[in-house]
């Protein structure tokens, strides 16, 4: 029995028969799979005519949707832009999933991105490719049963199935009807060019890096029937005053990955400077991280672009008397949205001066960033000599080192202002002295 595999493909893509049908490259549905080549994405598109070599010889090969002799299942989560629901419902899919019961808990997981190839500026529709290595009936079951129990309509379902030169099809299937299923269509899948972007990088500014206060409340105001402690975010970012405006002494923000010293560095500045010293998020918030780090990104870097703004008035309040040390701030908040949000290798993240590393008009603007790097042995280091508890995103870090990469390197990548690179390997006393060197040099 030839291998075979079963697909979710999103309903607002699925229902574009027209593109479907014709002939251009552009106009078709595509998508691309996270992880299934290392750090290289896989991409592809349908093709209802079933044109096409017999073998393509980039992709999709069975090798990397079915693995012989298992089944493949995929899913894609139908999206509007900035849709909490989608989101929410995209996580819960992805817990069930990673969730290590069942039949489901066999399986492996990559993320799958659904995308129109005409360069439109909207996020992907995000979701899964699921490869079941012993390809077992109750693998099939237990996705469907999944999905209709997420409440109506339940995404549509796709079989991928090996014809019989070699070729793969794809069947999507309408799950509406209790118990059965019914087809909506069938088509070949065909590789499809890398497009000239990562897919995600139309939409982050929508989705993920919000350039404005008014983008990111928008977000928060979908969650307050859901998560009550949207609410108590928004009532406090209701309480600030517009447009803060920074006052006479110096603000400076101190950046880098969790254990490159920002904690030890600013509280020597603040000493050393008699200073003020701010984190964002900050201390009236911070009570509601794990609530909102435990939500879809969306809604969680929302939380976290709001607090930018919380912080900002704080800012505005204490520059008025003293010089501000902030730890962490938008430069934080960006460059781990677009390390997120940017799957697959180095050269996949947004280049230099685009858009999404602007810093917000609304926002106000630090007199100097610094961000401390250390090499990634030595950050190892620091983490297990700390021995505090990692959160789940530095677990990642710590396993994950090309995302590391990719934080780094967006942080460096941030515009106007930019952040100013210190070597922060030295002793505590040596990296302190080139900050204030640093300072100095920069405001007087
Ligand atoms: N320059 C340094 N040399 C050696 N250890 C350092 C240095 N700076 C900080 N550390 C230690 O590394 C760990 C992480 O530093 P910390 O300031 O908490 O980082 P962060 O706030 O960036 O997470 C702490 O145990 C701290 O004492
Ligand atoms: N201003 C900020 C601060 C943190 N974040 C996010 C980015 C990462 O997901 C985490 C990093 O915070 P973490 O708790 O690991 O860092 P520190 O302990 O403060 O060094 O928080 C943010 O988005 N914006």
């Amino acid at each position: 029995m030839l291998p075979r595999g079963l697909a979710l493909l999103p309903r607002s893509l699925s229902a574009m028969p027209a593109p479907l049908m014709g002939s251009s490259a552009h106009t078709r549905p595509c998508f691309a799979v996270e992880g299934a080549g290392g750090s290289e994405l896989v991409y592809f598109t349908l093709s209802r005519s079933g044109e096409g070599p017999a073998r393509d010889p980039c992709c999709p090969q069975p090798s990397c949707f079915l693995p012989a002799p298992g089944r493949c299942y995929s899913l894609c989560v139908p999206a509007a832009p900035c849709s909490v629901p989608a989101a929410r419902l995209h996580r819960r899919l992805q817990q069930r999933m990673s969730g290590g019961q069942g039949p489901l808990g066999r399986c492996r997981v990559l993320g799958l991105l659904g995308y129109s190839a005409d360069g439109a500026q909207t996020a992907p529709e995000k979701g899964f490719l699921i490869q079941d290595p012993q390809g077992s009936p109750e693998t099939e079951r237990a996705l469907e049963e999944l999905l209709r129990s997420q409440g109506e309509p339940p995404p549509a379902l796709g079989v991928y199935e090996e014809g019989e030169r070699g070729e793969l099809w794809q069947s999507l299937w309408d799950l509406r009807r209790a118990g059965g299923r019914e087809l909506l269509r069938r088509a070949r899948v065909v590789a499809a060019e890398a497009p000239p972007l990562h897919p995600a990088v139309p939409g982050l500014r929508h989705v993920a890096v919000f350039h404005s206060l008014e983008a990111a409340r928008r977000v928060l105001e979908q969650c307050t029937s859901l998560i009550p402690e949207a609410k108590a975010v928004l009532d406090l970012v209701h309480k600030c005053p517009k447009h803060s405006k920074k006052g006479d002494f110096p603000v400076i923000v101190i950046e880098g990955l969790d254990a490159t010293g920002k904690t030890t560095v600013t509280q020597s500045l603040k000493a050393s400077l008699n200073a003020v010293l701010l984190r964002s998020p900050p201390a009236s918030i911070s009570q509601w991280r794990k609530t909102f780090d435990d939500e879809p990104t969306l809604i969680r870097r929302a939380f976290y672009a709001l607090g930018n703004y919380i912080v900002a008035s704080e800012i505005a309040k204490a520059s008025t008397e003293s010089p501000v040390i902030v730890d962490r701030y938008w430069h934080s908040t960006a460059a781990y949205a677009i390390a997120t949000e940017i799957s697959g290798k180095m050269q996949n993240l947004p280049s230099a001066h685009h858009e999404v590393y602007h810093w917000p008009e609304d926002l106000l603007k630090p007199d100097l960033v610094l961000l401390l790097t250390v090499s990634p042995e030595e950050r190892i280091r620091r983490l297990h000599g700390r021995g505090l508890e990692k959160t789940e995103e530095e677990t990642e870090l710590e396993a994950n080192s090309l995302f590391r990469q990719k934080v780094e390197e967006s942080y460096k990548r941030m515009d106007n202002p930019g952040c100013q690179d210190i070597d922060a390997s030295p002793a505590r006393e040596e990296v302190l002295k080139t900050v204030l060197h640093l300072i100095k040099k920069h405001c007087d």
